[in-house]
């Protein structure tokens, strides 16, 4: 089957510039050109373009709810489009509230779909919990049958109807939660692997028992959201919100050739590139090379030729 690749160059989901810039960032290390050694086609689709709103005043303390909302619905039909042609999906961020619209589209194809996170943060907070406001860190609120009740009705969310149960979803990298996202995680029971859980058990159990969760029952597609800040800031550095004590290398590469090799990896998600984070040039370039490398082994680059 052949591969779409789509920009999102969108950052109103939190307050740091730049990370509109990461698509531009992504391509310039050579996506396409790497992508075009793997044998299936590739199509480019460009970069969306968000419109700003104008008048978009805070709701509650959350920043930009009807741009962001916007945002992600323009996403969700363009992702809908994409896989409804039969693509295989790359949605480059942009800041991690595209989530929303790239899970929601992917679901509106694929209802089936199970959602594999992998991040520093669960992003999963709701208005209400929300220390900061920026809708990256809720994305995954928004997705949930299970936390309905404990959501707002955020200007620009109308078009939202929750698609995903808890039991469909599982995080691998986490070691920044806050303390609401922690008693969300629990009375949900969703199945996650921090950092401490990775040193414990080795990031090929980690995988084994993602795969048992997720898919024992059935196979089905996999929707993959990739956040660069799961990766070690030793590795990605240019990024928002990065946090010590990352993914290895090996392990960020594991994680996605052992998603290949499932052969269902459907839609994936790189986000929180920020270019003009980065403190010099080699410190974005190693950001954006760390995401094509992410990105080329899910979709099938091997290690061993
Ligand atoms: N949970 C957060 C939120 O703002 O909701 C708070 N956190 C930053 C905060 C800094 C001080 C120590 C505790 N953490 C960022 C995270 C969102 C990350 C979004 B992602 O897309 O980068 O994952
Ligand atoms: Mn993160
Ligand atoms: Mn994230």
């Amino acid at each position: 089957h052949s591969v779409a690749v789509l920009g999102a160059p969108f950052s109103k989901g939190q307050k740091r510039g730049g990370v509109e810039n990461g698509p531009k960032a992504i391509r310039d290390a050579g996506l396409i050109e790497r992508l075009s050694h793997l044998d299936y086609p590739v199509h480019d689709f460009g970069d969306l373009s968000f419109q700003h709103l104008e008048k978009d005043e805070p709701y509650m303390h959350v920043p930009f709810p009807r741009t962001v909302g916007r945002a992600n619905k323009l996403l969700s039909g363009a992702v809908s489009n994409a896989v409804g042609a039969g693509h295989t999906t790359i949605m480059l961020g942009g800041d991690h509230s595209l989530a929303i619209g790239s899970v929601e589209g992917h679901a509106k194809q694929r209802p089936d779909l199970c959602l594999i996170w992998v991040d520093a943060h669960a992003d999963i907070n709701t208005p209400f919990t929300s220390p900061s406001g920026n809708l990256h860190g809720q994305s995954v609120a928004f997705m949930l049958k299970e936390l309905q009740n404990k959501m707002p009705e955020l200007p620009g969310f109308s078009w939202v109807k929750p698609f995903l149960s808890a039991k469909d979803l599982v995080y691998i990298g986490l070691r920044d939660v806050d303390p609401g996202e922690y008693d969300i995680l629990k009375d949900l029971g969703v199945q996650y692997f921090t950092m401490r859980d990775i040193d414990r058990l080795g990031i090929q159990r980690v995988m084994e028992v993602t795969f048992d969760h997720l898919l024992s029952r059935k196979q089905r597609p996999i929707h993959l959201s990739f956040d660069i800040d799961a990766m070690d800031p030793s590795l990605a550095p240019a990024t928002g919100t990065p946090v010590n004590g990352g993914l290895t290398y090996r392990e960020g590469i594991w994680i996605t050739e052992e998603i290949h090799n499932t052969g269902l990896l459907s839609v994936m998600d790189l986000v929180e590139v920020n270019p003009d984070l980065g403190a010099s040039r080699e410190a974005v370039e190693s950001t954006a090379s760390m995401a094509v490398d992410v990105i080329a082994s899910a979709l099938g680059q091997t290690r061993e030729g």
